[in-house]
Order: C-alpha cells, then structure tokens, then sequence
C-alpha cells in the first residue's frame, strides 16, 4: 500500500483526489490537509498530492521534502525557476521525488504533443483557453506550457514569427505574449478546463481542443502519477509525458 496524503483536500480538485484514493484498492489515504489545519499528519505519507495555490505551493513542497514525502504537484504557476527552487529544494535530499504536471487530463497531454508536432508546419499558432470563473490564475498553466513547448518546436524548425500586422489594439485584445505565441484566455459560468490550439497557414487551418467535462478527467493521470513517483530517475519531473511513453 502507498500511503497519501492530500494538501488542498477540501478544494475542487483535492476533494476529488480524496475520493480517487480511497476508491484505489493500492492506495491509503493518511491525510487530508486544507488551508489553516496542521501539516503534521502528512509525515506519515509516502506521496502527498498538492492541488492548492500558486502562492503556496512552495511552502508546501519545501515541508515535504524536510519531512522526505514524494511530491505530485497539480498546482499551476510553474515556470522555469519555481521548477529550479524545487530543484533546490531536494540538493542533498536523494530519497525524494517531486512530480509537477501543468495538466494530469491525459486527452490534454495528448493536445499538447499534437500541438508540437504541427506547429512547425504552420505559420500561425495561437491559443485560447477556456476556464470555469472560479480559476485564480490567467493564462492557465497548461497554456503557458503549451506555448512555451510550441514555441520551441517552431524555433527548432526555423520558422519564423506568426504573420500579425496589427499596429494599434486595446490592451488585452491580442492576448498574452507567451514566447512569442498568443495566449487568450476565457472564464465561463459552467466551464470546467477547456483548450483549443489554432494553427493556420495558406489556404488551411486546424484546429486541436480538448475538453474535461470533469474533473474526474485528471484522476488516472493523478494516480498513474502517485504510483510511479517514487520511482523517478530525476528529483524533479515536470509532465506525466514520460509516464506516458510519449518523450
Ligand atoms: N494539473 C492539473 O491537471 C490541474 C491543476 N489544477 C490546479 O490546481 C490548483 C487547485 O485548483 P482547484 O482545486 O480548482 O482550486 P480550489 O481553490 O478549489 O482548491 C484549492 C484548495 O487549497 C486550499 N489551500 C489554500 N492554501 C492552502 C495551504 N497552505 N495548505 C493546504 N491547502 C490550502 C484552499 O483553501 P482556501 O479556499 O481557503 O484558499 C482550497 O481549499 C490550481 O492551481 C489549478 O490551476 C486544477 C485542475 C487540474
Ligand atoms: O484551474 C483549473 O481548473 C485547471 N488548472 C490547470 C491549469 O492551470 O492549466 C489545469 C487545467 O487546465 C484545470
């Protein structure tokens, strides 16, 4: 048995991780942490899974990896050199492991390769992400990865920057500049996680979406994550890609 703990238990996502642990007959759920309660009964986990807030998500991995817990980190707002403190964060601590998935949704996963693959074959790549209202932070992470990943592919290729000639616009009309690929980002009374991926070129276009109806949609990749943490060659992994066989 793996034994796991949940930080952000009472939230949307935690509460259904709670729900997915104790339906796994592999997994027993040691600790259900919320904001406000004392941290003290996660020691006994093996794996604690963190869906919480950008603004505190740190503090929780660093309490971990003092107490020597696996981290899943579902929690947004990763970019490179939050991934670097973490990764400091386990200097001197071989034992500990630290997943951190901008997205868990395996559909979304998949989204994101496709996405990669053709975006050099275009030459205009744009996103719009499409949130329910009760999201905190904008764009999503899985758009940010996603442009950031997009942008890499392209820069590999050679291609050059996406045809716009606009010269005056509102703020906010054209999106986020996330390396140089557009990022809008939409919040929906009823949405849950939803994301479409325009590529254009002469003549054609195509477009990627995905959609979680649930949030259910995240818990295989939640758990698969939960399974193979402890196992992982690097202290930090970000992505459930390699867990997949997809990288
Ligand atoms: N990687 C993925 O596949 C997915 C990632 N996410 C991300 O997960 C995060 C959580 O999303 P969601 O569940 O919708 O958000 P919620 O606001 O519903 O849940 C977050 C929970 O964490 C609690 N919390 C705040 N501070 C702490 C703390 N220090 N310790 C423990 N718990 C704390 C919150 O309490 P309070 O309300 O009092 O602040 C709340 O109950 C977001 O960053 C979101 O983007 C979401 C879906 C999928
Ligand atoms: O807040 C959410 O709901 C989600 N957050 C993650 C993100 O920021 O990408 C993953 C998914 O989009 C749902």
């Amino acid at each position: 048995m793996i034994k796991v703990g949940v930080l952000g238990a009472r939230g949307r996502m935690g509460a259904e991780v709670v729900k997915a642990v104790q339906g796994a007959d592999d997994l027993e759920l040691v600790a259900a942490v919320d904001d406000g309660d004392d941290r003290q009964a996660l020691a006994a986990a093996d794996v604690a899974v963190d869906f919480t807030r950008p603004d505190v998500v740190l503090d929780n991995l660093r309490w971990l990896a003092e107490h020597r817990v696996h981290g899943v980190v579902g929690t947004s707002g990763f970019d490179e050199e939050r991934v670097a403190e973490v990764r400091g964060m386990l200097t001197g601590r071989p034992d500990v492991r630290v997943l951190i998935a901008p997205n868990f949704g395996i559909g979304a996963v998949l989204m994101m390769h496709f996405a990669v693959k053709a975006a050099p074959f275009f030459d205009s790549v744009e996103i719009v992400e499409l949130h329910h209202p009760g999201k905190v932070d904008a764009p999503s992470g899985t758009a940010v990865r996603t442009a950031e990943l997009v942008a890499e592919a392209r820069a590999r290729a050679g291609a050059g920057p996406a045809p716009d000639a606009t010269t005056t616009a509102l703020d906010g009309a054209r999106g986020a500049d996330i390396a140089g690929v557009r990022v809008h980002a939409l919040r929906i009374a009823g949405m849950i996680a939803h994301q479409e991926v325009v590529l254009g070129t002469h003549g054609e276009t195509l477009t990627l979406r995905h959609d979680s109806l649930h949030r259910e949609s995240f818990m295989p990749g939640v758990l698969l994550g939960v399974r193979r943490v402890a196992g992982l060659p690097e202290p930090v992994t970000v992505g459930i890609d390699g867990l997949l066989g997809l990288s």
